[in-house]
């Protein structure tokens, strides 16, 4: 089956030091790539789950996949026809569409629903002959009353806003959703709800999903594939099954390893990995988790691993990679994970 979707080498680069140094500072600061030279593909129908940190570069991916964030160099080819110009990504975004992480800041407090959830399609160029009815059989589309119509942003629960979220990025029929954190913050019985509805709307409509999250506990039972982020680069990519039952990259082992339970009362479910994300915008030498990583060797400081096939379907970005699919360790280091 080709691809619906296809990056290749992809980079994306910010100057460091924010927008107020930039103003102070006569002179200009380097640029740092917060995406780095990643590689990834999609299926037609196909759940990915973009897992990683916060600050790892999962949601300037996504919009960069998207041309809502220029790329500094690499490819993206959607439904076989390569994405260049401005055109090419407004073309592309009438068949794909973000969910952004927070629904209701990412709609305007003025519009009421009704207005907000048919604007994709009027600013899109579509011609909408009863906006009303049609925002109608969106509302109905995620389990909304009709009567939601005339309510405003604001009036809405968290779960609320995310099925309008959803309505609003289904109203062009996409072929790709890109849904970035689409349960963060809500409670887990809500989670559960909208991650369902995500399910059986792509059952029936039969788009393919890209979720953006760093709750690992939640992508598990969704997703058929999972690619895990580092510092803007992929360090691990396979089959989501694959990955929980013999992780290969440490930082990944990781990840799974302090998975938290379930706690409504915990809202934050960043992963547990010991010691701080190093900055984009001051990546470690060599492999750049062997700060945190818990198997880190001599080599590991020195050489960038490369990002490389281990088994059919699975890559990896590790000199030392934990398991090879079945197959006997290779190079398997001394020491042991937390
Ligand atoms: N416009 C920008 N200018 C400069 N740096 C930026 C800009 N947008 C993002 N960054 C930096 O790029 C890196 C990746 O950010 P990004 O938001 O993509 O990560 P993320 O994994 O989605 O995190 P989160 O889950 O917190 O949204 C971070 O170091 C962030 O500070």
């Amino acid at each position: 089956m080709s691809p619906l979707l296809a990056i290749e080498d992809l980079s994306v680069s910010f100057t460091g030091g924010g927008v107020l140094n930039r103003l102070i500072n006569p002179f200009p600061l380097p640029a740092f790539n917060v995406i780095d030279s990643v590689t990834l593909s999609m299926l037609p129908r196909e759940t990915l789950g973009l897992v990683g940190e916060s600050g790892s570069g999962k949601t300037t991916l996504a919009r960069t996949i998207l041309g809502l964030v220029r790329a500094a160099a690499g490819r993206i080819a959607f439904e076989g026809r390569d994405i260049r110009t401005q055109a090419d990504f407004r073309a592309m975004r009438r068949r794909s569409a973000m969910m952004f992480q927070d629904p209701v800041a990412s709609l305007s407090p003025r519009l009421r629903i009704g207005m907000l959830l048919t604007e994709p399609q009027v600013i899109q160029g579509v011609l909408i002959p009863d906006r009303r009815a049609a925002a109608r059989a969106l509302l109905a589309l995620v389990g909304l009353p009709a009567s939601f119509v005339d309510r405003f942003p604001h009036e809405l629960s968290g779960g609320q806003a995310r099925r309008v979220g959803v309505a609003r990025a289904l109203a062009m029929k996409p072929h790709l959703l890109l849904a970035d954190e689409p349960t963060a913050g809500l409670d887990v019985s809500v989670q559960g709800d909208v991650l369902n509805l995500i399910g059986e709307l792509k059952r029936e409509l039969g788009f393919a999903a890209m979720i953006v999250t760093h709750n690992l506990a939640m992508i598990r039972h969704v997703s058929d594939r999972l690619a895990i982020m580092y510092l803007g680069r992929l360090v691990e990519t396979g089959p989501t099954q694959d990955v929980f039952s013999s992780p290969m990259h440490p930082y990944t082992a990781t990840l799974i390893q302090s998975e938290p339970i379930p706690d409504p009362r915990r809202r934050s479910q960043n992963p547990a990995v010991s010691g701080e994300i190093p900055s984009v915008f001051r990546r470690p030498s060599g492999c750049e988790f062997h700060t945190r990583c818990p198997i880190a060797q001599e080599r590991c400081r020195a050489e960038p691993p490369a990002y490389r096939q281990i088994s059919a379907g699975r890559m990896v970005r590790c000199h030392f990679p934990l398991e090879t699919g079945g197959q006997e360790p290779r190079n398997q280091p001394k020491g042991k994970l937390p």
